[in-house]
């Protein structure tokens, strides 16, 4: 390792410049505020503290009026841009903060919403960001969150992911919301949305999420848009209920991310993809719409939507990287791997070790005191019998277009289909399942396709099939009885 890495570099920024950095697989940095005033994806850096990154982390040190960093550790690119689409994010940021403010005074005068002839302005803001790939929407929705829960006004936004393959603070798959209550942080990109508390240790909880999570199971949305159509509707009346009880989460409102096939046709059918974008606008009660970086989208949503709905056309940041699929997949699996087995990075070359304590009392790791990110699965085996197994949908399925006219395929898309683990063939060797809540216990309030409309409360993977013995092996983040309990296997897949 060369010298030049263990020595600590300093980089002055400018007022309104970002320090934009990428790492190789397998590396890490650490990056201290020496002096001034910044942020990382709208999540402030405390003075003197040291952060890290690593799991081929891309992002920017942003600052509104200069400071000075600290790197240790070399990252694949750095530089440092004073072109930066800060000042229009920010600007957003501050009219969704008129609005939540407009809506509070409304909700303290106590006139009921929809009262009066101003209701639409004193509406909280319920966003809806749309763009095509790679051109920085999540990171818009983190910066609006973050800049939401910093402004003293104990705001608490939802944060809504409708991208299965981006997975939020849950696992790629999944479609979830959960509650912001303090900025999300940057580490790593397995969470760039913040971390589930189910798969957090125990010291890392005062940052931990609770989402509400769907499992649809697969990366792709064209997979099975009607299936992510239904989930999508699930989740809004699931927040629209929270938020009913909730005046302070209502008034802080929704900003919600959304996969890049929503923009452009990613090989899918242009139907779906304005149907998905209505069932948000629906489902979620839409009052904004960002169209980040897409002429052509902004001015479709202007002609479908701007009657009732704010659309703005947002610029794209020139710092967003180009994601190609093999690095996608690489963040499933890191995704994958901090559910069970928690976090594990090397230091940058030059670090005092995490056991030298002076040095380590000013380590962060997703604005938490590092101590060990490490988790003990459980891998345990137990009768096919135990747990009821389902798919939703064929695997097998003749394309729509090759169906007779006239002819829907409406209820085998959504059909739950049990898998038997004992047919070869099954698909359940290394398969990654969401375990579901339990159904209604009133039987009679129970019906053919419940189990679309359950929640995840966990993952499994089952790691070896015994067919002549009908077992079967099952990693687990602790060791629990699966009796009696309902899992969905998708298309991923368990990588060791
Ligand atoms: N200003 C920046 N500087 C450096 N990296 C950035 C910056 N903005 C975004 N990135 C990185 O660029 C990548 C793509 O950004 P982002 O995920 O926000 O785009 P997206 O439109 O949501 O992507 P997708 O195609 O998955 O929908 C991410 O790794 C993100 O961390």
């Amino acid at each position: 390792m060369s010298e030049r890495l263990a020595v600590p570099r300093e980089w002055v920024l400018n007022a309104e410049s970002e320090y934009r950095f990428e790492l190789d697989p397998g590396t890490s940095v650490a990056i201290k505020l020496v002096r001034g005033q910044a942020e990382i994806f709208g999540a402030e850096l405390v003075e003197g503290k040291t952060y890290f990154f690593y799991e081929e982390c891309k992002a920017a040190i942003f600052t509104w009026q200069g400071c000075t960093i600290e790197i240790t550790g070399q990252p694949s690119t750095e530089y440092i841009s004073d072109e930066t689409a800060m000042n229009a994010y920010g600007n957003i940021h501050l009219a969704l903060e008129a609005m939540r403010i407009r809506a509070l005074d409304r909700t303290k005068s106590n006139q009921p919403q929809g009262y009066g002839s101003d209701s639409q302005s004193s509406e909280p803001p319920r966003v809806l960001i749309l763009g095509p790939e790679n051109s920085g929407k999540t990171s818009l929705a983190k910066i609006l969150l973050n800049y939401a829960t910093r402004a003293a006004q104990d705001w608490c936004p939802m944060l809504v992911n409708v991208d299965p393959g981006e997975g939020a603070s849950m696992l790629p798959g999944t479609i979830s919301a959960a509650a912001i209550p303090a900025p999300l942080q940057t580490s790593t990109p397995a969470h760039r949305l913040g971390r589930a508390a189910t798969t957090a240790p125990t010291h890392m909880t005062s940052n931990s999420l609770l989402p509400l999570a769907y499992w649809y199971g697969h990366a792709e949305v064209k997979r099975n848009p009607l299936l992510l159509d239904r989930l999508i509707r699930n989740l809004g009346e699931n927040v629209w209920d929270r938020h009913e009880d909730d005046t302070q989460g209502r008034v802080s409102g929704v900003i919600i991310d959304t996969p890049s096939s929503f923009a452009a046709n990613t090989g899918g059918n242009a139907d779906h993809r304005q149907a998905l974008i209505k069932a948000c606008v629906d489902a979620f009660r839409i009052n904004v719409i960002l169209v980040v970086g897409h002429e052509k989208l902004n001015a479709e949503m202007q002609r479908t939507y701007a009657k009732h709905i704010t659309v703005v056309k947002v610029p794209k940041s020139g710092g967003v990287v180009e994601l190609d699929a093999p690095y996608r997949s690489r963040i499933h699996k890191y995704q994958m791997h901090s559910y069970f087995y928690g976090e594990r990075f090397t230091l940058p070359p030059g670090m005092p070790s995490l056991t030298s304590a002076p040095a380590a009392a000013g380590y962060l790791v997703g604005g938490e005191q590092i101590m060990d990110f490490t988790l003990a699965p459980s891998s345990f085996v137990v009768p096919f019998g135990d747990l009821t197994m389902w798919r939703i949908g064929e695997e097998t399925m003749a394309p729509s277009s090759a169906l007779p006219i006239g002819a829907t395929r409406v209820v085998s898309e959504m059909q739950p289909i049990q898998v038997d683990p004992s047919q070869a063939g099954s698909g359940l060797y290394n398969a990654v399942l969401a375990l579901l809540a339990s159904p209604n216990p009133d039987e009679s309030e129970r019906y053919d396709e419940e189990i679309l409309d359950l929640h995840v409360v966990g993952f499994i993977v089952i790691t070896n099939l015994d067919i002549p013995n009908k077992k079967m092996t099952v990693l687990a983040p602790t060791q629990t009885s699966l009796v009696g309990k309902t899992a969905i296997v998708g298309t991923f897949e368990w990588e060791e």
